[in-house]
């Protein structure tokens, strides 16, 4: 994927559509959307009920004729129709007063590494279903890059691990280009998904889907201090709602196995660099961004498997909406690669 600049420049929205989060930044506004990527839809109307942080508050609370669901998933989008209407419920006027001034109006949007065809042709018509001319399709680890503040337009390796809900993708940049990437399907998802087995498994206890954010947080937080977080849930024989107190180190033990499976992505990118760009890295370290960076331990899973500096982004969970959001403010330099004069 070759990305123009100028062409970017020329963009007045930037949306990155996250299996767990939509963001949207506005030229000279700045991030105007950070909701998750939920929607509550009334199957008998077919109508919207509620979108972002309400849906999402929904989940496993229905009754049998609300539905809650996701557009987005896997970092591609699945339902198109359902994400522009998410999207245009989220932008709201804001959006609709600045597409008056400009109708004309040009966009860019994130895609993964390695995305196929199909996902970026729906990214595309998702915009374009919204009223965008042209969509600029922008690799979400070079903006990421750009977001984290990394000098991507230089010749010298910088190395990014983006580790959102549905997967996480390394890579090492130079020229403001990939050099070698990797995109395995280990997330926020996958982790909250092991910590539901493991408290399944050891207390016969049927956690609800938002208690995990909650134990991740505490994790995180007072983790070392704390001898046992409570967490309710369903028994799982009787079916009644039951307490219990969760083993910190037992969670910090189940959180860590799936996260080996980014060490070996993290490996498998360096075997493919040449050594020059390798050892750019053993100096610069490699930096750390996506909604999932905060989990606890994995900060220093990499750095005991790598035995490289680790740096956590400022903001890790906007940094590719703020990279894009940067590239077209034009606050970034582009790379002048001009050939040499004979
Ligand atoms: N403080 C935290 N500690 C642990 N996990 C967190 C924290 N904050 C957010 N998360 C997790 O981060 C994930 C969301 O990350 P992010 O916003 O980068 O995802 P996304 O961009 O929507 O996903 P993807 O890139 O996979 O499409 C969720 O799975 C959430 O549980």
């Amino acid at each position: 994927m070759t990305i123009s600049l100028e062409r970017l420049r020329r963009c007045s929205i930037a949306v990155d559509l996250g299996a767990a989060r939509t963001r949207v930044y506005l030229k000279r506004k700045g991030l105007i959307v950070d909701e998750p990527s939920v929607a509550a839809v009334n199957t008998r109307t077919g109508g919207l009920i509620a979108v972002g942080t309400l849906a999402e508050r929904m989940t496993g609370r229905t009754p049998s004729h609300i539905r809650v669901v996701r557009p987005v998933s896997g970092g591609r989008v699945v339902d198109i129709a359902m994400a522009q209407r998410m999207l245009r419920f989220l932008v709201g006027n804001k959006l609709r007063r600045a597409w008056r001034r400009k109708p004309l109006v040009s966009a860019a949007v994130c895609v993964p590494y390695d995305a196929d065809p199909l996902a970026e042709r729906a990214a595309v018509e998702t915009l374009t279903g919204l009223g965008a001319r042209r969509v600029e399709l922008v690799d979400s680890l070079v903006a990421a890059a750009v977001g984290c503040g990394l000098p991507v337009e230089r010749p010298e390796a910088t190395m990014i691990v983006v580790c959102g809900a549905a997967t996480t993708q390394v890579a090492v940049l130079s020229l403001g280009s990939i050099v070698a990437a990797e995109r395995v399907p280990v997330g926020g998802e996958t982790i909250a998904h092991a910590v539901v087995q493991h408290v399944r498994n050891e207390h016969a206890l049927m956690l609800p889907s938002q208690a995990i954010r909650p134990l991740h947080l505490a994790l995180s937080g007072a983790g070392a201090a704390m001898d046992g977080t409570e967490v309710h849930g369903r028994d799982v024989a009787t079916g009644l709602a039951r307490s219990v107190q969760i083993d910190i180190e037992g969670i910090r033990a189940v959180v860590q196995t799936p996260l080996t499976g980014v060490l070996d992505a993290i490996g498998a990118v360096l075997r493919r660099c040449p050594p020059d760009l390798v050892a750019d890295l053993a100096e610069r370290g490699i930096m750390l961004a996506g909604g999932s960076a905060g989990l606890p331990g994995f900060e220093d899973l990499l750095r005991d498997a790598t035995g490289m500096p680790l740096h956590i982004a400022e903001h890790p969970d906007t940094c590719a909406v703020e990279g894009l959001g940067a590239m077209l403010e034009g606050s970034v330099r582009p790379v002048i690669l001009d050939p040499l004069s004979p």
